[in-house]
């Protein structure tokens, strides 16, 4: 992997011609250099002079694919002759044009320099490329040059046709290092780079086909038209739990493995990936790639690099697998589309769903988004004819929906202190006393939300946010779960010192395992939780031991609602269907009925049918009929004719601005400032400057403000414009959220 070094640069100049290099830094776009002419092409990754730095850089062309209306302007050219040259291009493949132009849109999308968006492609090829690990075998130097002693005759004897390490060597023939380095030295040995086993096996579409129902048949054959067409198309995929949405999006993943072509799938969470690659090798004989970011290094080069040379043939990742360099993209499948876990909140804040479908776009291939519970934004742009809907209408197998029912908690409430109804706990007796699973869901991790002083209301909150303190019984502490301050239990109420004084108040899922610890003391109880799964590998021994019924009661957060497949499981009690419903957050009903749809969709997934309990004081709200009646569509026409006369996503556009500073006066101070420079456009509205609901993170004071425009224009522009002349502090900060997912 010999790197191209341009020799005396300087001296060529007549040769030289202007190229742009884009670096992985916060620049308004890419910088000028000298190339040798034809030296070097769009896409390839080269290292420049920057200052008396040495930066690692991306050739870069035109933007052609953003368009007008939120492409940034460009800047004037530098004049040739102050242009310093590059100092070499790398011996990798070029960044595909189609990578290039992705992050092009990004970056003019989300308003980030672009060179941030490149830094999140190329991250894992900086990460170092792998040494080619050398090993030794027979030199041609003639033996008589040599003294033969025995450690010598050793390591020649231990020499065969494949490389060995020195380590490996030094050990198999009792010698020291210094005497294979000796033998080297008089050319009797030889250095040969050892081969290493393709990372990544090939995926055989043929390797078990599953026999699928005419439904299903259906669904694939238009999927596998879709990917056979090679070119862009957006589907939405939709079906109830359990219809094989899984299965049959695979049909089109073995049809572009049959072209040849590359597969990128997305899946909200990497909790997931485990039993959804299990699945995979099942299919198709081998373990797909896997991306996410918690990837250690050398796996991370490793993939970047098969990735980039069309030899992983299928990645299934978070969605930063978005800027992986495939050539070949002939599929793109985002898993579970509703998910706002896909949005991207810190850093570049883009959605990760919507950035599939520009990527599939710009590459020209077609892309599936999938999900038993669409998206409004999905759904709209079903009616819009920009996508393609495509329905599951049955459970597979005959197996049937699961019956929803509502726990009227004012009716019957659960024991003082507890929080499991009589109903649903007789309803669990019965589940475990036929040696079936139940499921306790409560989208909440630790002890107690709050802890209060009983004796004068004080309560515990974190001191760098406006947020309570989360009581983590196990681990025996507070801990905020916004910015990740701990501290231990006060013995005394830290404001009136009372002793013994505070109590915890409300349920998390650790107090709820106490309380069936109580009431079930011979089921077998597993926690699933984002904290207690830390790993693929707990995932996958959680689910092996669902799957092996080594567990009777599976008690958890959000994590157990995503796409599982227990078959044992047959009643799922939702202890708090309520819990989403507050705050002000323009999509909170959507959100619950999706997550309790999907949790709810985890009963009876076999041949017994499914039950399952809502617990809610609310059981006369949309959501809650929504769920009993199983009527997904009706509650989202109700949810669209809501937004739609305020323009509100998906029927406008919304920009979030979040002003911050380390004292409420300056940031108030630029808050109000940036308010008073609101422009002024008709049809363009201007929510705020309020302070957020969470108005101290991590210590800063934040303020927000929102801008709705109609679909028809871009915030982009607007947003631009408005900041443009503006002058910030250095501890103050504006961040833009396109198409803000969270609102606190
Ligand atoms: N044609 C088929 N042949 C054999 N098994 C099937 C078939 N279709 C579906 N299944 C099985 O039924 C179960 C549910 O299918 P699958 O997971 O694909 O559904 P899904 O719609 O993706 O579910 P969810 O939305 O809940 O994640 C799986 O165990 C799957 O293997
Ligand atoms: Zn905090």
């Amino acid at each position: 992997m010999a790197d191209t070094i341009l020799d005396k640069p300087e001296r060529q100049r007549e040769t030289q011609t202007r190229i742009s290099v884009l670096l992985p830094l916060p620049f308004p776009g890419p910088l000028d250099y000298l190339a040798p002419a034809d030296m070097v092409h769009p896409g390839d990754i080269v290292t420049v002079p920057l200052g008396r730095r040495e930066e690692i850089g991306c050739v870069w062309d035109t933007q052609s694919a953003v368009p007008a209306d939120f492409a940034p302007s460009t800047e004037p050219a530098i004049d040739i002759k102050r242009l310093r040259a590059i100092r070499s291009k790398q011996a990798s493949t070029p960044l595909p044009q189609s990578l290039r132009r992705f992050i092009d849109w990004l970056a003019a999308y989300t308003l980030t320099p672009p060179g941030l968006v490149l830094a999140m492609a190329i991250r894992a090829y900086n990460a170092q490329a792998p040494r080619p690990h050398l090993g030794w075998v027979r030199g041609d130097a003639a033996l008589a040059d040599l003294r033969i002693t025995p450690a010598r005759q050793r390591v020649l004897d231990s020499l065969g046709n494949a490389p060995r390490t020195t380590s490996d060597l030094a050990a198999a023939a009792d010698a020291s290092p210094a005497v294979i380095r000796g033998l080297a030295a008089a050319g009797m040995l030889r250095e040969m780079p050892i081969p290493v086993s393709a990372p990544f096996g090939t995926p055989d579409p043929n390797f078990r086909t599953p026999h699928l129902s005419d439904d299903q048949e259906s669904v694939a054959t238009e999927l596998r038209d879709a990917v056979d067409a090679r070119k862009y198309s957006a589907t939405l995929l939709e079906g109830v739990t359990g219809s094989g949405k899984t299965e049959v999006y695979l049909e089109a993943v073995a049809e572009c493995l049959r072209q040849g072509r590359q597969i990128m799938v997305l899946l909200p969470e990497i909790a997931l990936s485990s039993q959804w690659t299990d699945r995979f090798a099942r299919r198709f004989g081998v373990q797909p790639a896997i991306w996410h970011s918690d990837l250690g290094g050398k796996r991370r080069h490793e993939t970047w690099r098969a990735v980039s040379l069309g030899q992983a043939s299928v990645v299934v990742g978070a969605r930063s697998a978005l800027f992986l360099p495939f050539p070949d993209l002939g599929l793109i499948i985002v898993d579970e589309e509703h998910e706002t876990a896909f949005k991207q909140e810190d850093g570049v804040t883009y959605h990760g769903r919507d950035m599939a479908v520009v990527r599939a776009r710009l590459a020209n291939a077609p892309v599936v988004l999938v999900s038993a519970t669409p998206s409004l934004e999905s759904l709209a742009n079903v009616e819009s004819g920009r996508y393609r809907h495509l329905t599951l209408h049955a459970r597979h197998g005959g197996a049937v929906l699961p019956e929803v029912a509502l726990v009227d908690m004012r009716a019957h409430p659960p024991e003082r202190g507890l929080f499991l109804s009589p109903v649903l706990t007789e309803a669990i007796d019965q589940t475990l006393e036929r040696k079936e699973q139940a499921m306790l869901f409560l989208n909440r991790r630790g002890y107690a939300p709050l802890t209060l002083c009983r004796a004068c209301g004080y309560r515990m909150e974190c001191p760098n946010c406006s947020a309570w303190l989360v009581e983590h019984r196990a681990r025996r502490l507070l801990a905020c779960h916004h910015c990740g301050h701990t501290e231990p239990l006060p013995d005394l109420c830290p404001n009136c010192q009372a002793e013994g004084s505070l109590v915890p108040i409300g349920p998390g899922i650790e107090r709820i395992l106490e309380e069936s610890r109580a009431r079930f003391p011979d089921a077998r109880i597993l926690v699933m939780a984002s904290d207690t799964l830390g790993s693929p590998q707990a995932t996958a021994e959680a689910v092996r031991q669902i799957s092996h019924r080594e567990v009777d009661l599976i008690i958890g957060t959000q994590i157990v609602a995503k796409g599982w497949h227990f078959p044992h499981l047959t009643l799922v009690g939702v202890v708090d269907a309520d819990l989403g419903l507050g705050g002000g957050d323009l999509r909170a009903a959507e959100r619950t009925v999706q997550l309790l749809h999907q949790v709810a969709g985890r009963a009876g997934r076999a041949e017994a049918p499914g039950r399952v309990l809502l617990q809610s004081y609310l059981g006369e709200h949309p959501v809650m009929q929504a769920l009993v009646s199983n009527d997904y569509r009706a509650f989202m026409e109700q949810e669209a004719a809501q937004r739609r006369p305020g323009f509100w996503p998906p029927y406008g556009r919304l920009a979030a601005l979040i002003v911050s500073a380390t004292t409420p006066e300056a940031a108030d101070a630029l808050a109000r400032t940036i308010g008073e420079h609101a422009p002024q456009i008709p049809g363009v509205q201007i929510l705020g400057p309020a302070p957020a609901p969470l108005a101290i993170l991590r210590g800063r004071h934040r303020r927000r403000l929102l801008l709705r425009t109609p679909r028809n224009l871009a915030v982009q522009p607007i947003l631009r414009h408005w900041l443009a002349g503006l002058r910030t502090a250095s501890q103050e900060r504006v961040d833009i959220d396109i198409d803000p997912v969270s609102f606190l």
